[in-house]
């Protein structure tokens, strides 16, 4: 199993080029299911989800040509509506083939994604949500299995809880159904946002993506055409918070800073030098001092949940105490265990994370147990005294584009261990 070393003590310098979003590519991945045609993607990043996802959508019967950056794939016939289980349990977001695949064929059976290590992230809102516009949903033997009399009907949604995957599943579902559908209490997220522009893109007709009422009148067919993923906000921001804590000069490139303005808030407040244009956000930490800052995550444009463990690490070598408060997921803290044993002084209360400054982290080896929180461990790492290594780095492999290289390419130790 590979592993991550990173021998601490190098401050980072220079320009990381930043890659297509995860969590826009995937949604938008699974829209190609809507269209009887070849639909073409460009800078889509080279990750385990992605290879996931065209592995699932090939089970389905949907070809994929991928070449760098391009993925174009060719759904014009299906071949099945079912998505098994040995794929969904590597991988939460094939939940997001439901809508897509009832609204095509009128039947899916998705296999029920378990659990997860930062909580129970449970899809009832999604299969409610595809129930009020007529679909009958049963769950069996682990599966979600969903079947519909013609097309899905137009209907009136409102959301309990802001869902990110649950907004989408339904926004997609909605382009081809019968009538008028509104999602109420929507997600924000420049990801969605992202996933109607392509959808608009096929010909859906979808109003108010991005504020927390989303409008979509049904039709009866999408098309072929060619889309640009957004760039990753979380992987900008996990390069601007590791050179705030490894001090130096950075900059992130192909990004969109007007994405980040509650990180950017956050890492002035910790002491940060912040400059931006258009496509890139510059910080500096040459002879500044980084400062703790309370953190609490809710649904955008607030604090991103992605971002938690990459701030609590800030807090843990910045001068002073600070609270991270984690208000998404219920046990989103599995990196403090791993940051106590590098000399990280955390009391954990609840879902409050109570942070106090320490001079120095000493290397360790530690444990992944989530996407982020192996990035949090990264970060550590690039200012622990000696080399700490991360083991169990195919979580971080699921989200981060060539991490090692991108942190070489700024200076920092990284190196991959098999
Ligand atoms: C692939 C992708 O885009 N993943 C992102 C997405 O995950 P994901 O879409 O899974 O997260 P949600 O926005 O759905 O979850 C938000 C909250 O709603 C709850 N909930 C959700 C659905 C449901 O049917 N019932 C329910 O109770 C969840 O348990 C959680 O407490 O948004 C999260 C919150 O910004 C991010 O951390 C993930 O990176
Ligand atoms: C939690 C995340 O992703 P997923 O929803 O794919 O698990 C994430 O990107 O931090």
């Amino acid at each position: 199993m590979d592993k991550l070393q990173i021998e601490g003590g190098a401050s980072l310098s220079g320009d990381v080029r930043i890659s297509g979003a995860k969590n826009a590519a995937l949604p938008i991945l699974f829209s190609s299911i809507l269209v009887a045609d070849k639909v073409t993607f460009t800078n889509v990043p080279q990750l385990r989800d992605i290879n996931t996802t065209l592995k699932l959508l090939a089970e389905l019967g949907i070809s994929n040509q991928c070449d760098n950056d391009s993925v174009q794939l060719d759904a014009s016939s299906l071949t099945s509506s079912i998505a098994p289980y040995e794929l969904v349990k590597t991988m939460r977001a094939s939940i997001l083939a439901l809508g897509p695949l009832l609204a095509r064929m009128g039947e899916a059976q998705v296999s029920l994604p378990g659990g997860c290590a930062i909580g129970a992230r449970p899809v009832n809102l999604h299969i409610h949500g595809l129930q009020q516009m007529g679909a009958e949903v049963v769950v069996e033997q682990g599966y979600i299995k969903a079947k519909v009399d013609g097309r899905l009907k137009g209907a009136r949604i409102l959301f309990d809880t802001v869902t990110v995957t649950g907004t989408e599943n339904l926004l997609m579902a909605a382009t081809l159904a019968e009538g008028t559908t509104v999602l109420e209490n929507a997600a924000r997220e420049p990801e969605i946002v992202d996933l109607a522009e392509c959808l608009i893109k096929m010909g859906a007709k979808i109003q108010g993506a991005g504020t927390d009422k989303i409008t979509i009148e049904g039709v009866q067919s999408l098309q072929s055409m060619q889309h640009s993923i957004l760039p990753d906000r979380i992987e900008t921001g996990t390069f601007l918070v590791a050179a705030a804590v490894a001090g130096g000069k950075i900059r992130c490139t192909h990004t969109r800073p007007e994405m980040l303005d509650a990180v950017l808030i956050k890492l002035k407040e910790a002491g940060a030098l912040i400059e931006t244009t258009q496509d890139s956000i510059s910080l500096d930490m040459t002879g500044r001092e980084l400062k703790a800052v309370n953190i609490k995550t809710a649904p955008h444009p607030a604090f991103p949940t992605d971002m938690q463990a990459q701030f609590t690490t800030l807090n843990c070598v910045a001068n002073g105490s600070a609270k991270v408060t984690e208000t998404i997921f219920e046990n989103r803290f599995m990196h403090v265990p791993e940051l106590h044993r590098m000399g990280a002084n955390i009391e954990l209360e609840g879902n409050t994370a109570i942070c106090h400054g320490v001079e120095q982290l000493s290397a360790a080896q530690v444990m992944a147990t989530d996407l982020r929180a192996s990035a949090c461990l990264v970060i550590a790492g690039l200012v622990a005294e000696g080399t700490t290594v991360v083991d169990r780095i195919y979580h971080l492999d699921r989200g981060y584009e060539n991490l090692e290289q991108k942190f070489a390419g700024l200076g920092a130790k990284v190196t991959r261990v098999s």
